[in-house]
């Protein structure tokens, strides 16, 4: 696969080693999972700008570079096979990394649950991860949460002040986003000219940002390298994930509106509270693997302030930002949010019961501020969300 930094359209990085094993002084006493969804079709707002692509006059594409499928209403935003794929490797490794625990579970059905948003692609997503964790069929089937009831994992669309306040949000991304095409726009339009054989005017930069997308597709979906994405290199594609990054820091992430960082809220009670029963009585402690969109995983992201263990993340992502500031940025959708992006929290207990929590994020440990190690005490994360536990999700988001 090439190394292109694809933002929300990039395939799911799978981890090459394993996580470090836990200390033999912490016995591991939950495992819970919040993912996106698998690789996906386009949806219908991007069908629109592809067909666009595919109508404008003066390309030439070469053979192959145009794929019906893409533009085929009857596959909008369904998963794709690769998609299925890639939730099959996430469940395999998941078992082998916790092959005890999740067999002993499997002896108590009631243990496992599967929960998705009403998306087909989360669904599908949950349905192919379970088949995989409980071949046997012995757990309950997938819960889907109904959308009107949804304030967990396709959450933006039952908050109003969230809603409410996204123009305003799109339109100071806007704002940065005419800056940087206004400093890279002119190298990206005679960059893409010159690989198209094309005059550079005849692309605008959000044009090209669909050329961009255009090759997250064609490499997640068909794995394919040959065609759209042999417009971008390294750079470049840094360059428009950047981009991107302007847009989602300020509509899912931390230099938006502030209830970006209470819209996990919700979601993270509910998985405090499971962890608090599992610490209550452990041999019913249940474990919920929990499957949304990029914006589930971006909005827990803010809460837990993920960008601040990921990167630098004092400073907005701006448009005049350099590219070398740019690159040690905290927030980047090509790491938080890619295809199948997931969001693991392992729960832990020492021999005097006290409780530890580890994330994993896309199966990789990440050390949270104000933890020593990835292994850190709950009480840590505990503090850190602060009232976001037991949040009034309706109050917060009231108009
Ligand atoms: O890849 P992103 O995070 O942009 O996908 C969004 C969808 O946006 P789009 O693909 O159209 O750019 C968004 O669809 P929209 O029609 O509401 O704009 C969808 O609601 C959101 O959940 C993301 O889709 P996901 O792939 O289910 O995460």
């Amino acid at each position: 696969m090439i190394h292109l930094s694809l933002s929300t359209k990039t395939p799911y990085p799978a981890p090459t080693a394993p996580v470090r094993q836990a200390p033999s002084h912490l016995e591991l006493v939950q495992v819970q999972l919040v993912s996106r969804h698998g690789t996906r079709y386009p949806t219908l707002g991007d069908m629109k700008h592809i067909k666009d692509i595919y109508e404008l006059s003066g390309l030439n594409l070469p053979h192959g570079w145009i794929k019906e499928e893409l533009v085929n209403p009857e596959n909008a935003g369904l998963l794709a096979q690769y998609g299925h794929s890639e939730m099959e490797g996430i469940a395999l490794r998941m078992m082998q990394r916790y092959s005890t625990f999740l067999t002993e579970r499997l002896l108590h059905p009631e243990t496992l649950r599967f929960v998705s948003s009403e998306f087909q692609r989360s669904y599908m997503s949950a349905r192919t991860f379970r088949d995989v964790v409980d071949p046997g069929n012995l757990t309950q089937p997938v819960t889907v949460v109904p959308l009107s009831d949804d304030v967990s994992l396709a959450m933006k669309f039952n908050c109003p002040l969230w809603l409410q306040d996204k123009p305003a949000a799109a339109h100071n991304s806007s704002l940065e986003v005419e800056v940087f095409d206004s400093i890279h726009g002119q190298r990206l339009r005679q960059s893409i000219g010159d690989r198209l054989d094309i005059d550079s005017s005849v692309l605008k930069v959000e044009g090209i940002a669909m050329l961009y997308s255009l090759c997250g597709y064609d490499l997640s979906l068909f794995a394919e390298t040959n065609s759209w994405c042999t417009l971008f290199d390294p750079d470049t594609a840094a360059l428009l994930e950047l981009r991107n990054d302007i847009k989602y820091s300020r509509i899912y992430g931390p230099y938006g509106a502030t209830t970006n960082k209470k819209m996990a809220c919700s979601l993270l009670t509910e998985v405090f509270a499971e962890m608090d029963q599992a610490l209550q009585n452990q041999s019913s402690a249940v474990s919920t693997f929990r499957f949304g969109h990029a914006e589930t995983i971006m909005f827990v992201s803010t809460l837990l302030g993920l960008e601040q263990a990921l990167g630098s993340y004092n400073s907005p992502i701006a448009g005049a930002m350099s590219p070398v500031v740019a690159l040690r940025r905290g927030f980047k959708t090509t790491a938080i949010a890619p295809f199948a992006s997931n969001l693991g929290i392992e729960l832990y207990k020492d021999q005097s019961a006290q409780p530890y929590f580890r994330l994993l994020l896309n199966e990789q440990a990440v050390r949270l501020p104000g933890c020593s190690d990835e292994f850190c005490s709950l009480n840590v994360l505990r503090t850190k969300l602060g009232d976001a536990i037991g949040c009034d999700f309706v109050g917060i988001c009231r108009v």
